[in-house]
């Protein structure tokens, strides 16, 4: 028989575990974390849930946090089905004008409202835009080059309406944070020529991170962080090496604009960037309120 002197173990583990978390919850009441939902990770509903968790969570105990989401995947199964061809470049969907449509349709309809209403279901408030609401992200269409395989000479690659954002306007951001809700951000904006932008989500994050300054920018994938040449998780990176696995090939697809990112945020002023398993149940949480760190830290 247990008294109360001799607690029952997996009791005590549980308090263990609140008070391990009591030090960071310290650490950052007030700070604001940019949190990148990507399409991969929104597969799975029991994930959704926990990740709706992990932020609620976060905002219950004076963490602000900013969620800006994909929907790659989600996108392309769109475009399927309606019979339109998609290709990329470098990582980021080559965007005519119809593709913008049922971007904008999937991403700023469909997926923001699923997690805005995942938030709701967790018990927080959340309030879903894009960078159109207000006007707050100004987005400048995005120039690439491309050294052509038989000249060898650098020739520009059209990616039609692909954006990044030029200007972010916390103003809005901040509005519905100090009101006690959530924003949920859709990677779109508007152009200031009037175009609707498609903005790689990461990108997006990163911008909207650096201009709060952001103390963490979480991107959550479908990779447990930067693999290296023979499959091994890289748990930190700085500037020089990102440089080296962009030259040496070991990155590409997707992941070259999510180091793009977390190299333009830590540069722009936010503290860390964090790419995580965003298929491991609350993988935020364990990284955010336990010394178990988990996925590829990015540093200055
Ligand atoms: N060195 C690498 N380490 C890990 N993932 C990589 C690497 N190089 C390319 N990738 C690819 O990047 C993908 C993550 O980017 P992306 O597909 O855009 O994800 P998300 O939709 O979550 O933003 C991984 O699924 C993987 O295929
Ligand atoms: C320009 C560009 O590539 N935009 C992305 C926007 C969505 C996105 O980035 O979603 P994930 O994070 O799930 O990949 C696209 O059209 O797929």
């Amino acid at each position: 028989m247990t008294s109360k002197h001799d607690p029952d173990p997996a009791l005590l583990a549980k308090a263990e575990t609140l008070t391990e978390a009591l030090p960071y919850m310290q650490r950052y009441a007030g700070k604001t974390f940019v949190v990148k939902y990507g399409g991969h990770a929104m597969g799975d509903p029991e994930l959704a849930r926990d990740f709706a968790e992990d932020v609620v969570l976060m905002k219950a105990v004076g963490i602000n946090p900013v969620v800006v989401h994909g929907g790659g995947p989600q996108i392309g199964a769109m475009l399927k089905q309606l019979g339109v061809e998609s290709s990329f470049v470098d990582g980021l969907r080559v965007t005519d004008a119809e593709t913008a449509k049922v971007a904008e349709m999937v991403l700023s309809g469909a997926i923001n409202k699923e997690l805005v209403n995942w938030i709701g279901q967790a018990g927080g408030r959340a309030v879903g835009i894009s960078g159109k609401d207000d006007g707050f992200v100004t987005a400048t269409k995005v120039l690439r080059t491309r050294k052509d395989p038989d000249s060898n000479i650098e020739q520009a690659v059209d990616l039609g309406f692909v954006g990044e954002p030029s200007k972010v306007d916390r103003t809005l951001l901040d509005t519905i944070s100090a009101a006690g809700m959530i924003p949920v951000i859709a990677p779109i904006a508007i152009g200031e020529d009037g175009s609707t932008y498609n903005i790689n989500a990461d990108t997006m994050a990163g911008a909207i991170a650096a201009a709060l300054g952001a103390a963490r920018l979480f991107l959550l994938t479908d990779v447990p962080g930067v693999l290296d040449k023979s499959g091994e998780l890289l748990t930190d990176l700085d500037p020089a090496k990102i440089v080296g696995l962009q030259a040496d090939g070991t990155i590409s697809g997707g992941m070259i604009p999510k180091l793009e990112t977390c190299l333009n945020a830590v540069q722009g002023g936010v503290d860390a960037a964090v790419i995580l398993d965003g298929r491991v149940p609350h993988a935020m949480l364990l990284e955010i309120f336990t010394r178990r760190g988990a996925g590829t830290l990015v540093r200055l």
